[in-house]
């Protein structure tokens, strides 16, 4: 017979929390548990200030909740999304932070804790989906690869994980001696995704409590060493998910990836909008598929007109890191796993990502905002 959620309410009865506290089911904090044939998840509500008392308290409910009959797996993280104490029955994703009314959310600096080792986290965002966000995030971290920063990427983008094949990543990663998960690596950067930890077929099992589970144990529990930027590929759209991923990730900051199309204009505004709600800095705006370059004359094409990203920055006041253009080797490349900055660094759109990536650079050093990369001409 399946396993229900009851079955395991049960079994957690026999884990007490530190110093001979409440039972886990009776403290309240539990979250919604998720389960999906024989895999099971749920996240356990903490304050910050308890996470090393109750990493064992998280692992002897994992051991307990495999060791049942029916269960393959399960996943169980600690979160400290929301206060201890508060009954969880509900999806994290389904509770939005967000205040009523027009109220500014705290920081996220104030309530996600730092990732030791990483200096800098960066989410790459869209206001839609299609727009070429993680080919860009992509190529921006090998980008800042190229300028010889340590980087690492992760994958957030629970909807369609695409750093496994961007990278030409594939396989689980392993846990290494001291417990955590080793990530994966290519062309000199660490890559964990969602991608690795879900079968492809099963992609909305990542919902609720799960989607906050893997965020965190993809931030807490993978060895990612030290870091001078972390890239964070963000689910498109500007909905409560992203919204509370975004808050619940230690964010130095954010680049929105958008077309030039009036529509993705739009969208990227909402991005921006959702960023500076939460006090997050918006380092600046991409333009991707900018322009067309012909590749037989060189002739440059402005396909969706041209320059609409650079002035909806401007008037929005964030800057404006440079523009890609649209381009078949990119699509290519790309989807082959074999990305163009990594595999032709002398070539004009390595070229083109080196620049975005050292004005993203700059921009999070100085803290302060450059207005755009150095033009790249095309001859
Ligand atoms: N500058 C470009 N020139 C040509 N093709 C591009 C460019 N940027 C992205 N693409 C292609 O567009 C497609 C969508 O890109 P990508 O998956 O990066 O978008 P996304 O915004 O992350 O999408 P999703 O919403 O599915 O997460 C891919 O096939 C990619 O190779």
């Amino acid at each position: 017979m399946p396993v229900t959620a009851q079955d395991i309410r049960e079994a957690l009865k026999a884990i007490r929390l530190p110093a001979g506290g409440q039972s886990l089911p009776d403290s309240g904090r539990l979250s919604q548990i998720v389960i999906e044939g024989e895999r099971v998840a749920f996240s356990i509500a903490i304050d910050q200030t308890e996470a090393q008392a109750m990493a064992s308290v998280r692992e002897a409910a994992q051991q307990c909740v495999e060791a049942m009959p029916g269960v393959s797996r399960a996943l169980v993280s600690l979160t400290a999304d929301r206060p201890a104490g508060e009954s969880g029955d509900a999806p994290a994703a389904a509770q939005p932070l967000r205040e009523p009314g027009n109220r500014k959310t705290p920081s996220p600096n104030a309530r996600a804790q730092k990732i030791e080792g990483v200096k800098h986290v960066v989410a790459v965002a869209s206001g839609k989906g299609g727009v070429g966000k993680s080919t860009t995030a992509c190529n921006i971290a090998l980008g800042l690869a190229a300028l010889g920063l340590r980087v690492g990427v992760m994958d957030a983008d629970i909807y369609g994980p695409s750093m496994p094949k961007l990278f030409g990543l594939s396989g689980k990663p392993k846990a290494g001696p001291d417990r955590k998960i080793v990530p994966l690596e290519n062309y000199g950067v660490k890559v964990m995704s969602i991608g690795f930890m879900v079968d492809e077929e099963t992609p909305m099992i990542w919902r609720g409590p799960m989607v906050m589970s893997a965020i965190t144990q993809m931030l807490r529990e993978v060895n990612w060493g030290d870091l001078d930027v972390m890239i964070v590929d963000m689910p498109p759209g500007t909905g409560d998910a992203q919204l509370t991923m975004a808050q619940a990730t230690p964010l130095s900051g954010a680049v929105i990836v958008s077309t030039p199309q009036d529509l993705a204009l739009l969208d990227a505004r909402r991005g921006v909008a959702m960023f500076q709600r939460t006090e997050i800095p918006v380092l600046g705006i991409v333009e991707n598929m900018a322009t067309y370059i012909c590749p037989n004359c060189g002739h440059v094409e402005h396909i969706f007109g041209h320059g609409g990203a650079r002035d909806e920055a401007e008037k929005l006041g964030v800057p404006f890191l440079g523009e890609v253009p649209l381009n078949m080797a990119i699509r290519e490349t790309s989807d082959a796993g074999r990305p163009v900055t990594a595999l032709q660094p002398d070539g004009p759109f390595a070229t083109v990502y080196r620049g975005i990536a050292g004005a993203l650079w700059e921009n999070l050093e100085s803290g302060g905002f450059r207005r755009e990369a150095p033009a790249i001409v095309f001859e």
